[in-house]
């Protein structure tokens, strides 16, 4: 890690960056938002005490849409995942995610949508999947595209391996509860309590992205980088422990991070789930972005932006309390 910031800290930063940054028209613009949690609750907090609004998430995912189809030149938008709170009433989750998966629909372009650990509270994944629109076999939620020739977006499921979504019985059930009897001690496996360091990402409410799912990303570098394009990975499970939360980071962040260090194309890294948000850049140059969650927002403020994006940097103009980044790099 070179550099960065988390929470409201903010280190400027330009490593391995870019004389200029004014007077180039982007390539092209996409919208992003994190953790929305929406549910038809009063307001109330985190475990360690940060508020939470879980009416008002909407009213800024509302804003977002509004503004994206204001500004008329973003070309998609991307979900990074908890569109919906665990503590929404399970006879609500499918009218709710429908709710919330509507109002993203109002914008006038396509959608993609991650998933994260409170989608899967609520819905498994046969439901979920098909109501976010991701395409799908055997419940799998990875996949990539391509908005223009130059660049390719692989959206990981950092919840492959994990203990929530899957049939109790499911193989990837079996290997994370494996996982996490082997890496946390405590009865209540969301608890840190005790873990010491990295170790404290081993918690139920974080997963890991499995073997078939890295060699199909290590196959998408390899033709990315066949076809000359810049990579953008997003997922909603940070994979950078720089200015991240330890506690919030993939379990095998260090193995998805070998694959995209094999290659030069992956420039950006994305995530949500780590409220506050930060921003690093990695031993190899590569930025990870994680954003502010919508659902923190004090009532009246948002947390939404959109990515310019150029040649050799992505930048991030942000509303409220989602920091404006530029994020540099080498074409
Ligand atoms: N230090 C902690 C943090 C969390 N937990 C458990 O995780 C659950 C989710 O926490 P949120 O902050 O995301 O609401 C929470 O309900 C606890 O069960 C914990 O034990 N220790
Ligand atoms: O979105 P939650 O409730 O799973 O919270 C995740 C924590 O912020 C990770 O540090």
């Amino acid at each position: 890690m070179l550099f960065g910031w988390k929470g409201t800290t903010h280190i400027m930063a330009s490593a391995n960056g870019v004389a200029s940054l004014q007077g180039k028209r982007p390539l092209f613009s996409f919208g992003a938002i994190a953790d929305v949690q929406y549910a038809d609750i009063p307001d109330g907090h985190s475990f360690i005490g940060i508020p939470r609004y879980y009416r008002h998430s909407l009213l800024v995912l509302q804003r977002a849409v509004q503004k994206w189809n204001n500004h008329q030149k973003i070309k998609f938008v991307m979900n990074f995942g908890d569109i919906v709170d665990g503590h929404c009433p399970k006879d609500q989750s499918i009218d709710v995610v429908k709710e919330v998966v509507n109002e993203f629909e109002k914008f006038n372009g396509p959608v993609y949508h991650m998933i994260g650990n409170h989608c899967l509270y609520n819905l498994p994944r046969d439901k979920l999947l098909p109501l976010l629109n991701i395409p799908s076999i055997d419940g799998r939620a990875y996949y990539d595209f391509s908005p223009i020739p130059e660049y390719r977006f692989v959206v990981l499921d950092g919840y492959d391996i994990s203990a929530i979504g899957w049939p109790q019985d499911h193989p990837n059930t079996l290997e994370a509860l494996k996982i996490l009897r082997e890496k946390n001690p405590n009865t209540e496996k969301n608890s840190p309590d005790g873990l010491v360091g990295m170790d404290r990402r081993f918690l139920m409410y974080n997963g890991a992205v499995g073997k078939e799912q890295l060699e199909w990303l290590d196959g998408v570098l390899q033709d990315a980088t066949k076809l000359k394009q810049k990579v953008v990975v997003c997922c909603h499970l940070p994979l950078d422990p720089g200015f991240t939360s330890r506690e919030a980071i993939l379990w095998n962040y260090d193995e998805v991070m070998d694959v995209i260090h094999c290659y030069n194309c992956v420039k950006v890294c994305l995530a949500g789930h780590d409220h506050q948000g930060g921003h690093s850049v990695d031993s190899h140059g590569i930025h990870h972005r994680v954003l502010e969650a919508a659902l923190e927002c004090p009532p009246g403020t948002d947390a939404f932006g959109y990515i310019d994006v150029y040649e050799n940097r992505l930048s991030l103009v942000g509303t409220d309390q989602l920091q404006s980044t530029d994020m540099c790099f080498n074409p």
